[in-house]
Parts: C-alpha cells; sequence; structure tokens
C-alpha cells in the first residue's frame, strides 16, 4: 500500500516546483510525479535562451534558471518520481485520490496539484521524407548549445516568437541566418521581426516552406525551399536546420466517470484564480488553467503555485489559514540564512 501524501503535484516544471516548495512552506508531506527523466519542464526546451521577464531575476540561461527552479523546489525534500506518466486517477473507499501510474504503480493522496502545463510536449517534427535522420545531427528542435552555430549558416522554419527568438539567439554567432515561414506575416512580436529584416545577416522569406533536405548519411548540405506564392524552387546551401513549428500536446491522463474536470478553450482546465478546478480536491497551477486574466508565462505559473497550494491546504485542512505565508525563518532554511549573514558580515 501506497504512503497517503497530502498533496501529490502532477509535473514537475515551473509551477509543480514552485507548489512543491511553497506546500513545504506549509508543512504539507508532498510528492511530485514528471513524465521527462529530468525535472524543469518547458524551460529545458530553451537552455539557451535568455529569460529577461522573471520579477527581480537578472537576464538568466534558460538552464541556469531551469537549476535553480529544480533546487528550490526541492527545499522541503518532496518525494519525486521522475519517468513517470500519470494515465489515470480516481477515488477510493477512504475518499483519497488513487493516482496511477504507466509503470503499474499507484500513489495515494489527500489533494491533487495538476501542474502538468502543456501535457506531454514534443516538438512538431518536418513532415519531410528522411528528415528523422538528421536529427541529433544538423537538423535541430531545440537550441542545446550556441557552438555549433558558430560562423555557420542556418535555415529557421517557423515564424512565431520561438523561431524569431532564434533567430536573434543566433545573430553574432552565426555567419548568417534565414528564416522561412509559410503564411504571408511572421506572427512573432513585431518589434523583434522588424529588427531581424533590418539586420545585415539575416534575410526573412514568407510564404515559403522546406520541400526537401539533400544531404549525405551525416547531415544535410541543402534545402530545397518552395515559394508558395510564385511556385518558385530555390535550392541554398546551409550548415544547420532549426524547426520551430510549435509543439503537439499529447493529453495527459483520464479521470473516473465520478470526477469530472471541466475545460476551456478546448485544452485547458477551467480555474479559477485561487487555483480550484470543477472538482473538489483537485487544484491547478501553470500553463493547464485557464481563467479570466490567467497569464501563460513564468511569472503566473509561480503565482498560481501559491493560490492551489493554499486551497489545496485549506481543502485538507479547513481551519488552516488561506492567505500567503511569508516567512524567512522556516528551519530548512537556518543554514543558508546563517551562511548569508555571515558573508554580509564579513566573519
Ligand atoms: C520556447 C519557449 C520559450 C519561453 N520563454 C519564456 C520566457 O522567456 N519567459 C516566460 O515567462 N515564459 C516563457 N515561456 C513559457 C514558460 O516556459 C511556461 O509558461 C512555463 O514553463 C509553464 O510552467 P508549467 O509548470 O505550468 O508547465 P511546463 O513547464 O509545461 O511543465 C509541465 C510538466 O508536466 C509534465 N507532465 C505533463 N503531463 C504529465 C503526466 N501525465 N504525468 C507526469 N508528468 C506530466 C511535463 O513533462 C512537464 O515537465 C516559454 C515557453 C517556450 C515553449
Amino acid at each position: 500500500m501506497s504512503d497517503l501524501y497530502d498533496v501529490t503535484i502532477i509535473g514537475g516544471g515551473p509551477a509543480g516546483l514552485y507548489s512543491a516548495f511553497y506546500s513545504g512552506l506549509r508543512n504539507m508531506k508532498t510528492k511530485i510525479i514528471e513524465y521527462q527523466p529530468e525535472l524543469g519542464g518547458k524551460v529545458l526546451l530553451y537552455p539557451e535562451k535568455l529569460i529577461w521577464d522573471v520579477g527581480g531575476q537578472p537576464p538568466i540561461l534558460g538552464e541556469k534558471f531551469a537549476k535553480q527552479i529544480v533546487e528550490q523546489g526541492l527545499t522541503f525534500d518532496p518525494c519525486v518520481c521522475t519517468n513517470t506518466k500519470v494515465d489515470f486517477i480516481e477515488k477510493n473507499q477512504e475518499d483519497n485520490f488513487v493516482i496511477s501510474t504507466h509503470d503499474g504503480e499507484q500513489h495515494i493522496s489527500n489533494s491533487i496539484i495538476m501542474a502538468n502545463g502543456g501535457g506531454i510536449i514534443n516538438p512538431t517534427r518536418l513532415d519531410i521524407e528522411g528528415s528523422s535522420k538528421y536529427e541529433n545531427q544538423n537538423l535541430h528542435y531545440t537550441i542545446p548549445s550556441l557552438k555549433p552555430f558558430y560562423q555557420q549558416k542556418v535555415l529557421i522554419s517557423g515564424g512565431g516568437d520561438t523561431a524569431i527568438d532564434w533567430a536573434h539567439e543566433l545573430l553574432g554567432i552565426a555567419k548568417e541566418v534565414i528564416v522561412i515561414y509559410r503564411k504571408d506575416n511572421f506572427t512573432a512580436h513585431e518589434a523583434n521581426v522588424t529588427k531581424l529584416m533590418n539586420h545585415p545577416d539575416s534575410t526573412l522569406l514568407n510564404n515559403t516552406t522546406i520541400q526537401k533536405l539533400i544531404g549525405d548519411r551525416q547531415s544535410i548540405k541543402q534545402v530545397q525551399l518552395l515559394n508558395e506564392q510564385s511556385n518558385e524552387m530555390n535550392v541554398i546551401d546551409v550548415d544547420h536546420v532549426v524547426v520551430a513549428h510549435g509543439y503537439n500536446q499529447e493529453d495527459s491522463f483520464n479521470l473516473s466517470t465520478d470526477l469530472e474536470l471541466e475545460r476551456k478553450d478546448g485544452y485547458f482546465y477551467k480555474g479559477n484564480s485561487f487555483g480550484c478546478t470543477s472538482q473538489e480536491g483537485i487544484f491547478a497551477a501553470g500553463d493547464i488553467i485557464a481563467y479570466e486574466g490567467k497569464v501563460h508565462l513564468l511569472v503566473g505559473a509561480f503565482q498560481d503555485a501559491v493560490n492551489a497550494v493554499n486551497s489545496a491546504k485549506s481543502y485538507i485542512d479547513p481551519n488552516a489559514t488561506h492567505s500567503a505565508i511569508v516567512s524567512s525563518h522556516n528551519e530548512r532554511f537556518k543554514e543558508k540564512n546563517q551562511e548569508i549573514i555571515k558573508d554580509m558580515l564579513n566573519i
């Protein structure tokens, strides 16, 4: 029989990790279940991106930020199950949640926080014959390191923020960056598109798609492009191809028929800013939840996490306070506090 947890958090991304930190602050026995082998969530998809928009945090690389949120999330030693996919949720006779995972295990919990973000998320692959053999060579769906791109000619396919952000990241490192997009207009932030258009080392081509990858066994050497308006074909030399065609979201898990989670706009779960969903005992934080004014960004995930944990705490202990707790004097902080104070006093 599995141990009973106060709260089980599905997903070890920013929302799940901050929920784990906060539920530790609130003395809740906590478990995190994460499908991927590593904690960090979507931030692991952009290790080389500089993140500028987290309050009070100087610009920081995704990779470092992921490390920091993991460290913070583990402050209160939650039980962590990685490589574990939640498949099914039901209730048992004791009115506890039973969470079944793909490996046949069952996890019992008083409450659940869904922090499963975009669900099981994978980059949309190029639908071109033979493209898979170039993965891990010079066809990329994320940019794990900038080094291979130094002084190289890079073709980026995609017109959204990710494609344009990557183009900016690579300019100054790569020799040349060409961005193609199948539609009339790039959908990324206007100012970033304009900046890219005016850069001498970049070219932006709209109405353009990849038709064929031409190369040997090791790598792509050339790409055949099609201008879908003029029907003109064009073959260009490339050193690397980066594809930013968005992500496939695979629905995370199913529920037994007596549990009901209402959806909003198809994918997201309908909730409120207190992290409550339509199902009592199941709370939600981060990208997975939708309510009026919801911000699908890191800062939004952190605020949601605090509210979801407070709501879960009140659910399992109706006498507990629902307000946010600000404490710098938790036992777990003692050692770090002393280290910082010693450093400050130079002793
Ligand atoms: C390319 C890119 C760049 C971005 N840049 C910025 C930026 O600069 N600033 C900013 O504020 N935001 C940025 N964002 C958005 C930010 O990353 C998200 O808002 C944030 O990651 C949401 O956190 P989350 O924990 O809700 O979800 P996620 O980060 O998606 O984490 C959810 C986790 O749940 C796991 N999971 C899902 N289903 C299951 C299951 N059934 N069982 C077990 N585990 C499961 C997933 O594997 C995943 O690890 C960016 C996003 C992308 C894609």
